[in-house]
């Protein structure tokens, strides 16, 4: 029998049933990259989203990151930017434009666009109330630390203030700026800001949205997406990958190791796909579980 129109969208809606039952109350914690902000279509319907998630019960939280933004900001100031192990060299006066373009601006967009629809989004730095407290990082090149200036490692997550949000009915979004007990301000890596927060807060769900459709099983020779990989599998793969792919599987392994039972990485070009994500028996992507 063919289905009328009408009857496919309520198939669709039914379809989502198990899913909202599943989910219901449920933390999902949204790494939200500078790659997948491509353009102002996807970025409402990112917000959309978000929005929905929360009308539908949920609980999501937005880390983003901004490196695309923060490259064309120091680009146009004429400050001088390079990449050691995937991770940014961050002069002091770098970290200034970073801190200003990520929370000064991102943060103000995605806040921007969620509450046009209602007043949900509350923007914080990971500065605020302590949220992150982090350590300088070196980076590691052929095994020997290299000093790659204020980045910063994580050691301490208080996720108290993004609690009492969430127990507010309001939507966090949160930049991966971090402060040190040294009085200084880092620069994290938002998809390990994103695993941190997750973990602190027992999510149920780690998604992170990029500009692939996944993880691919040899990049960039084979693109066939990986759509499911236990701990034990990504962790034998790490030493593997390559560029912007290690701090997300890290990311990904990080949270699952740390009691998230399902981190995802997916593909933030495809409209609305945080919902096909999630209210879909087929998902898409790559989902990473416990071994
Ligand atoms: N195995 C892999 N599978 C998919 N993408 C990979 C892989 N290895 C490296 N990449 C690269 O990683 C990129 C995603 O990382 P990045 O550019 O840092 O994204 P974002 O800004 O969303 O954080 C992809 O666009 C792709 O070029
Ligand atoms: C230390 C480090 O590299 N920090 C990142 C922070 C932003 C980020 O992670 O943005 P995406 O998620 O869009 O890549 C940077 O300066 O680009």
């Amino acid at each position: 029998m063919r289905l009328t129109t009408a009857q496919a969208k309520a198939e669709s809606l039914i379809e989502a049933l198990p899913w909202l039952t599943r989910f219901h109350g449920a933390t999902i914690v949204i790494k939200y990259g500078g790659n997948a902000m491509i353009d102002d279509a996807l970025k409402e319907g990112f917000a959309e989203d978000v929005v929905f998630l929360h009308h539908a019960g949920l609980r999501p939280v937005v880390v983003h990151g901004g490196g695309p933004q923060i490259s064309t900001a120091l680009d146009q100031l004429g400050i001088e930017s390079t990449f050691t192990a995937g991770l940014r060299v961050t002069t002091p006066e770098a970290m200034q434009v970073v801190r200003m373009v990520l929370t000064g601006q991102v943060n103000r967009d995605i806040v921007g666009l969620v509450n046009r629809h209602g007043p949900f989004a509350v923007g914080m730095s990971g500065e605020d109330a302590h949220l992150f407290t982090a350590v300088r990082k070196h980076a590691l090149v052929d095994g020997e630390p290299v000093d790659i200036g204020q980045v910063g490692e994580i050691i301490k997550v208080e996720p108290g203030a993004v609690s009492a949000l969430l127990d507010n009915g309001r939507i966090p979004v949160i930049s991966s700026v971090a402060r040190g007990d040294d009085g200084e301000i880092y620069n994290v890596n938002a998809d390990t800001a994103a695993a941190a927060l997750a973990v602190a807060l027992q999510a149920h769900k780690l998604i992170v949205l990029t500009d692939v459709e996944g993880l691919y099983a040899s990049w960039p020779d084979d693109t066939d997406v990986i759509d499911l990989l236990t701990a034990d599998e990504l962790a034998a793969l790490m030493p593997k990958l390559s560029s912007g792919m290690v701090p997300k599987m890290e990311a990904c392994l990080t949270a699952v190791q740390g009691g998230v039972p399902q981190a995802h990485v997916l593909d933030g070009r495809v409209s609305h796909s945080l919902l096909l994500e999630i209210f879909t028996n087929e998902g898409i992507g790559t989902m990473v579980v416990p071994s």
